[in-house]
């Protein structure tokens, strides 16, 4: 597959797989500030550069809006992800944003939004290298503007305003392949509402199975089991911060949060992120903790049903409850809070617990990537750290 804009930028080319005499990092060194192009790329005629404000209603609105109607579908074009305006402040304003990177483009006539691409920063270990990076997400054409050639445009467009801040590596995740993957996973789905995702057609009646039967494989306890299991609290901050920067030490690719990320990215947020802990009920140690981020799902062409509720499980860190237990007290707090399937990926210590608690493999896989810095090998899930929204 020829990749006429990807063959042009510093990411591991196709051709220099298995190349172990290329070192690992930085592809390209840092361009002198006072070369980095001052003016915003050329777009076709009819489009124009708008920077969103997405503290604004209106503007995010008008983000909420393209993203709803034209974002990411899965291949059976059964769900388009409908990412709501709450979660699009929290993902787009962490520590240290820049308003600049939330880039938009308009029509110039109709000044309707058709196009949208954004940056935020992040420090990102990698091995024993911490990188600021930027991380890049919610790319989207409109659907009536596709392959047109705009995405590479946004692309450089990003690119550009993220040197500007004199940051040269990104972060960032596809369900497409592009040159080239640091790593490849694989979601995995715990139904809550079996009947519901039967109805949809994502999930079908097992074999010899009735739908009360297949409903009674995936009932839940009404509680917890997890003594001290409770809602991360503001003052938790601290502890979870060094709970969790000493467990991400042991993947080869991981977030390095201080208290303020922890703050951001970690407290509970209402139908946007929800965080547990466990608190020894003896010694009020803070033992464990489990996370997972709520992103629902347009269903396409339903007679019964328009919206998913979904669950995407987030960090999660065990040291003393056993990881199966807590995640099984994750799923139980999804199931009461009415979420319809609960969603992972096969990433740090997951696989331990996927078969287990009943979660069954998607179709859709999940490439991670790295932008101006190589690695010498092909991360396993296992060693990923990094959970991207
Ligand atoms: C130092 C800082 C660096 C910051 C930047 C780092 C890099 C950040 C990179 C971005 C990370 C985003 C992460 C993210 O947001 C999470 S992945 C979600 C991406 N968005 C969607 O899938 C939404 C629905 N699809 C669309 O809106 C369009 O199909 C898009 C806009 C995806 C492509 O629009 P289009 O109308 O369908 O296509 P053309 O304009 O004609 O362009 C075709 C070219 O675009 C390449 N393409 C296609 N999909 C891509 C994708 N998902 N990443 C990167 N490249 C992608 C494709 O390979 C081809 O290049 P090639 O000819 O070389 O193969
Ligand atoms: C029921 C299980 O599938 C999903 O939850 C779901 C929901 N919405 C999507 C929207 C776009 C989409 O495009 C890849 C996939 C989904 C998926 S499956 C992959 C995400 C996970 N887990």
């Amino acid at each position: 597959k020829r990749h006429k804009f990807w063959e042009t930028q510093p990411v591991g080319q196709f051709k220099d797989i298995g190349d172990t005499s290329l070192p690992e990092g930085p592809i390209e060194p840092p361009t002198p500030l006072s070369e980095v192009k001052q003016e915003p790329y050329n777009l076709p005629n009819l489009y124009e550069w708008v920077t969103c404000d997405i503290d604004s209603d209106e503007m995010c609105t008008e983000v909420y809006n393209l993203l709803t109607n034209n974002y990411v579908e899965d291949d059976e074009n059964m769900f388009r992800f409908k990412y709501s305006k709450e979660f699009l402040r929290w993902a787009l304003r962490p520590p240290g944003y820049f308003k600049s990177w939330h880039i938009g483009v308009r029509v110039k006539s109709s000044k309707k939004l058709v196009a949208f691409i954004t940056g935020v920063p992040a420090r990102i270990r990698v091995r024993d290298d911490i990188v600021i990076m930027a991380e890049i997400n919610f790319l989207c054409v409109h659907k009536k503007l596709r392959s047109k050639r705009l995405a590479p445009v946004m692309i450089k467009e990003v690119t550009r305003r993220v040197h500007l801040e004199n940051i040269w590596q990104a972060a960032y995740t596809a369900g497409v392949v592009l040159p080239t993957p640091i790593s490849t996973c694989q979601y995995w789905h715990r139904s809550l509402n079996p009947k519901k995702l039967i109805d949809v057609g994502f999930s079908r009646l097992g074999a010899r199975m009735t739908m009360s039967r297949t409903i009674k494989l995936y009932k839940l306890p009404e509680s917890t089991a997890t003594p001290g299991f409770r809602k991360m609290e503001f003052h938790d901050v601290p502890a979870i911060t060094r709970l969790i920067r000493n467990y991400m030490s042991q993947f080869a690719a991981a977030p390095d949060f201080d208290e303020n990320d922890v703050e951001h990215w970690l407290l509970p947020k209402e139908d946007v992120v929800d965080s547990y802990l466990v608190e020894s009920p003896e010694t009020h140690e803070i033992t464990d903790f489990c996370s997972f981020y709520t992103l629902p799902s347009s269903i396409l062409g339903n007679q019964n049903y328009s919206a998913l509720k979904a669950a995407y499980s987030y960090y999660n860190i065990s040291t003393k409850t056993p990881l199966l237990q807590l995640m099984n007290d994750a799923l139980i707090v999804a199931k009461r809070k009415d979420y319809d399937v609960f969603n992972a990926l096969d990433v740090m210590h997951n696989e331990s617990f996927l078969k287990d608690l009943k979660f069954g493999p998607g179709d859709g896989k999940l490439h991670y990537y790295l932008y101006n810095y190589r690695i010498r090998q092909t991360l396993k899930p296992a060693e990923l750290g990094l959970v991207l929204l």
